[in-house]
């Protein structure tokens, strides 16, 4: 039997929030004087946003098929990523089998490595890839985790990112992951108050919830190693991204010297089975967090983890919601999920990716089931109110 095939791709982008989470209006804690390895600038210490963190704006891919049925993706990358799309990799996707998820990511890969590899030219590799694993749930009328194995628990405990682990914990989460406030420039008083913030947070959720520290790769091997042995007697889970994403031997000098229990978590910023490869080989990390909008999408995460499997670690996507829930509850290695508190004080459960999706499920008392994300493809709608713009045409 001929599976239908793809009739028409199309990129559109977006502003405001949603995949492109840290593009929040108004005081937001993701904002608030983070870690960045921009911090050595003192200009460039109190927002991200002042450094262009938010400067992509969100992609939106549409893909549609031959029997009616279609599907989308939402990721960042905005107007760069939507003109790779339209004009270079749509060619793969026309006409093809709506089946042909491996021969379309190949080809989109291997004719982007002249200029691409990782960041932005993944990115939109990974918004195709997401729209034609929806387009095919829908063709198939069954939702991801099913098509990908079916899910391997009912249930997904959550953590949460963001400013009020304390909150969180109240909430029902395992635990919180706080943003690092301080790197290197602001010295000892910097220092200090990292310490000083883990401490209070410890000090509000008891001795048993999950802390972790993100560093969102704004520090050098010896203040992360000195970081987290001071932060050691927090109960410190893990240290996150604690180096730039290049630095794969410094990350691997960190986890080396790490306190006995701590783990180190990273790859957020690391893109397809070879990054990932170099970060499982080289003993950079215990966690292994792709994130499936930038990494290459689901079919490159899938491989991604694998050969973590085969080294014994953990995969835990960075945020991506519903386009990570359908991985992580299909994967022995991904028992537990990551949950972004997008509300601008960290003291609500919203959305992930709020006004983009609608039918988006969140965790309740910390936890998703199994039973939320049963329907086609992955399972969410795209809000009809949004002022989508197609800047660019293929041909
Ligand atoms: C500051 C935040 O922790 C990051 O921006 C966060 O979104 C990301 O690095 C994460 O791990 O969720
Ligand atoms: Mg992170």
């Amino acid at each position: 039997m001929s599976a239908p095939t793809v009739t028409d791709l199309r990129a559109y982008v977006l502003r405001g929030g949603g995949a492109d989470y840290h593009d929040q209006d108004g005081p937001h804690w993701i904002d608030d004087h983070i870690a960045t390895p921009m911090a050595r600038y003192p200009g460039y210490r109190e927002s991200r946003q002042s450094f262009g963190l938010n400067v992509l704006g969100t992609l939106v891919v549409v893909a549609e098929a031959s029997d009616g049925s279609s599907g989308f993706a939402v990721t960042t990358g905005g107007e760069p990523a939507a003109w790779i799309v339209e004009k270079h990799l749509s060619r793969f996707v026309l006409g093809a089998a709506v089946t042909d998820l491996s021969r379309i990511w190949d080809q989109m890969y291997s004719s982007t490595l002249f200029y691409g590899r990782k960041g932005l030219v993944l990115n939109a590799i990974s918004g195709v890839d997401l729209a034609l694993w929806d387009l095919l749930g829908h063709v198939r009328a069954e939702p991801v985790y099913a098509m990908i194995g079916g899910a391997v628990r009912d249930e997904q405990p959550c953590y949460a990112t963001g400013a009020r682990p304390d909150l969180a914990v109240e909430l029902g989460f395992l635990g919180g992951k706080l943003p690092l406030h301080h790197g290197p420039a602001e010295g000892a008083d910097g220092f200090t108050a990292n310490l000083r913030l883990l401490a209070e947070m410890r000090a509000t959720m008891g001795p048993d919830a999950w802390l972790a520290y993100d560093c969102w790769m704004s520090l050098d091997v010896d203040y992360a190693i000195r970081l987290a042995h001071a932060a050691a007697e927090h109960g410190l889970r893990w240290i996150e991204e604690p180096v730039p994403p290049d630095d794969y031997w410094g990350h691997a000098a960190i986890r080396k010297a790490l306190p006995p229990g701590m783990l180190l978590a990273t790859g957020e910023h690391e893109a397809t089975r070879w990054g990932f490869r170099l970060l499982a080989e080289m003993g950079c990390a215990d966690i292994l967090q792709p994130d499936v909008g930038w990494c290459g999408g689901l079919t490159e995460l899938l491989r991604i983890s694998t050969l973590a499997d085969a080294h014994g670690l953990l995969v835990v996507p960075h945020g991506s919601s519903v386009y990570s829930y359908h991985f992580a509850f299909a994967q022995h290695n991904s028992p537990f999920s990551e949950f972004l508190m997008m509300a601008p004080a960290a003291d609500r459960v919203v959305p992930m990716f709020h006004p983009q999706l609608l039918g988006e499920p969140v965790p309740e008392h910390g936890r998703l089931r199994i039973g939320q994300l049963d329907a086609p493809g992955f399972g969410v709608t795209l809000n009809p109110d949004l002022a989508l713009a197609r800047p660019y045409r293929r041909g």
